[in-house]
């Protein structure tokens, strides 16, 4: 296998008074990553969560916690998304034109793994020099729907993008997000993503381990035999 799938239920279809015990049921049910969504109600059109609820959920977790930081100000988020205990910081390439290798730079040195995530309408182009700049970013992530909400329909059109960075980057960890499920996983798997975050098709299923499994298990066959 050339990259290992990481399937990421995203905690915005959550129950988020309850959050800690949906994040342990998700860990439970076989999820690798918990795709926590950090939405500033500026760069989206939607609020949502922040460092400090990432510090309280740490406290009752050790999962990895994928955080993709929906923000115009990735850079003012990350020393305090490191201490809270942040595993992943994925910024937005149309925020981080000027400034990526700075910021790439300090989410290293912040203790998390540096991602690059872009929208539907921005080209693949643009995350190139990311992933192969001094210090790269170590994960894509191609939004398969506008950012903002949870429950868009998927977006066949993005794997264009998965494509062209999977043919360029065989091992590297690419992402995608938006109207994932079992009706749309063969074409992103078949594409090439291997992270896949999931929200209202596995908290909406009456079994979500269910789905959890079959995301996994189609990413394992979509890979190359090696
Ligand atoms: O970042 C986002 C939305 O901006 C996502 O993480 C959604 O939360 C995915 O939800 P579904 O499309 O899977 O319901």
């Amino acid at each position: 296998m050339v990259v290992s799938p990481k399937i990421a239920p995203s905690m915005l279809s959550s129950d988020f008074a309850n959050l800690a015990a949906e994040a342990k049921r998700m860990v439970d049910l076989g999820a690798d990553w918990l795709h926590m969504d950090i939405m500033d109600g500026h760069f989206v059109p939607n609020l949502t969560i922040g460092a400090p609820v990432i510090e309280s959920l740490r406290k009752h977790t050790s999962a990895y916690l994928d955080c993709h930081l929906m923000v115009t100000n990735p850079m003012d988020y990350v020393e305090q998304m490191g201490k809270a205990g942040a595993s992943g910081f994925t910024f937005h390439v149309e925020v981080a034109k000027e400034n990526w290798q700075e910021l790439v730079s300090k989410i290293k040195s912040a203790g998390m793994r540096p991602g690059v995530a872009l929208k539907p309408g921005t080209p693949v182009e643009e995350v190139y020099p990311l992933v192969e700049g001094e210090i790269p970013v170590e994960m894509v992530l191609v939004m398969t729907v506008e950012p903002g909400f949870g429950g868009q329909k998927f977006m066949p059109n993005m794997m264009d993008k998965v494509r062209a960075l999977r043919q360029k980057y065989p091992t590297l960890d690419i992402e995608v997000d938006g109207g994932l499920g079992p009706s749309t996983i063969e074409a992103a798997a078949a594409a090439g993503a291997n992270c896949i975050v999931a929200g209202s098709s596995v908290f909406g299923a009456p079994e979500p381990g269910k789905v959890i499994s079959l995301l996994r298990t189609s990413v394992e066959k979509a890979q190359p035999t090696t």
